[in-house]
């Protein structure tokens, strides 16, 4: 996507070929600055501190900082051992082990001399692929928003919810809840988002951001503030992103999801999720016993960085010192809130049956 004129993706190889970089994402959206990546621990660290976030992007930069790690030592044991390291730095997006292990396969089938340039090109694969995959992803979901705008009175925008950041700087290019929104946008449709500022993190500041440089219309709101506005016929669907989707269609992601699922319910308004197949994770059924949730420090509660009034960007303290907290990074909606998964390949029903009807490849018959 574009950021004033220049076209972008969430991550891009150096001209040496021999690093990568990023968005720091801890410092967007009060600066645009550019990391980087050249060595696993770098990657790991990118990760860990959310520099970059996003379940398909973190697949991508943990691919190649694994395939840094292959560049300094082609064998078995350094290429496990660093796959260790990589998978561990966040549990909950399936995403990462999707693309470390798509990795760590493909190298470990082939002799050794052949590592190095095979792991930097099964990275670039993961990278284009993602784009595809969320672009139709935007085109399939583009068909909902049409639906919904061609059932309101003539003239009247499309309100959309959306939560956390599941836009192009959580993938490679174009997002997932977001892609769908920025093609409706480039048709011409009224579209407006109601964007969650997602606490604790606020990455709802990213998708007001990404939204702002598109030049579509929308609205940051408090997390809390999405029943209400559902309450009064505000919100006309609600797509959100997900971290990882189960075979019985239970969806994982940003922690507040589940509540705004539950409102959505009670307020009878579409909620889809949107997402590319390897978020699917097709060895867990059952989302809320199943999905390890990712618990980060308090320090990200208690702390929040803004703009100071002098335009530097600043961390302010909003609880009372040694104030302890609990920090769930994710949370888990049962598939019988979701209208709807949207997929590359279309839209299918969050179950089992839809899902492996959709693919097939993934669901064996057995499961
Ligand atoms: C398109 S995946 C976006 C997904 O990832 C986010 O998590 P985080 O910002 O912690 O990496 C959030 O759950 C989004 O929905």
């Amino acid at each position: 996507m574009k950021i004033d004129g220049k076209q972008y993706r969430s991550v891009w190889l150096s001209d040496d070929k021999k690093s990568i970089h990023i968005f720091n994402q801890e410092r967007l959206p009060y600066s645009l600055e550019i990391l980087t990546l050249s060595t696993m621990a770098e990657a790991a660290d990118a990760i860990v501190t959310m520099k970059t976030r996003g379940a398909p992007l973190i697949g991508v930069v943990g691919a190649y900082g694994l395939a840094f790690a292959i560049s300094e030592d082609t064998s078995d044991r350094h290429i496990e051992d660093s796959y260790k390291v990589l998978v561990e730095t966040r549990p909950t997006a399936i995403n990462l082990k999707w693309a470390l292990q798509r990795l760590k396969q493909a190298v470990l089938n082939v002799p050794e001399i052949s590592r190095k340039e095979l792991a930097f090109k099964v990275c670039a694969d993961i990278a284009d692929e993602d784009v595809e995959l969320c672009k139709n992803i935007g085109i399939h979901g583009l068909e909902l928003i049409k639906q919904i705008a061609a059932a309101k009175p003539e003239g009247e925008t499309v309100n959309i919810m959306t939560h956390c950041n599941a836009g192009w700087l959580a993938t490679v290019d174009w997002g997932t809840a977001l892609a769908p929104i920025y093609m409706a946008y480039n048709e011409g449709i009224d579209v407006h988002v109601w964007v969650d500022e997602t606490r604790p993190r606020n990455q709802g500041t990213l998708t007001a951001f990404e939204l702002g440089k598109h030049g579509v219309k929308h609205t940051l709101i408090a997390d809390n503030a999405g029943g209400h506005l559902m309450q009064h016929g505000e919100v006309d669907m609600v797509i959100v992103g997900t971290d990882r989707v189960t075979a019985n269609g239970d969806v994982c992601n940003k922690i507040g999801t589940y509540l705004k699922a539950l409102a959505a319910k009670e307020n009878r308004v579409p909620f889809y999720v949107a997402l590319p197949s390897p978020t699917i994770d097709p060895e867990v059924a059952d989302g809320v016993k199943e999905i390890p949730i990712e618990q980060r420090a308090g320090q990200e509660q208690s702390h929040v960085q803004g703009i100071t009034e002098l335009g530097k960007r600043g961390i302010v303290n909003t609880a009372p010192e040694g104030t302890r907290c609990a920090n769930y990074a994710f949370d888990v909606t049962p598939a019988e809130l979701v209208t709807g998964l949207i997929t590359e390949r279309g839209f299918c029903d969050a179950n089992r049956q839809s899902i492996k009807k959709m693919f097939p490849e993934l669901l064996s018959s057995s499961k």
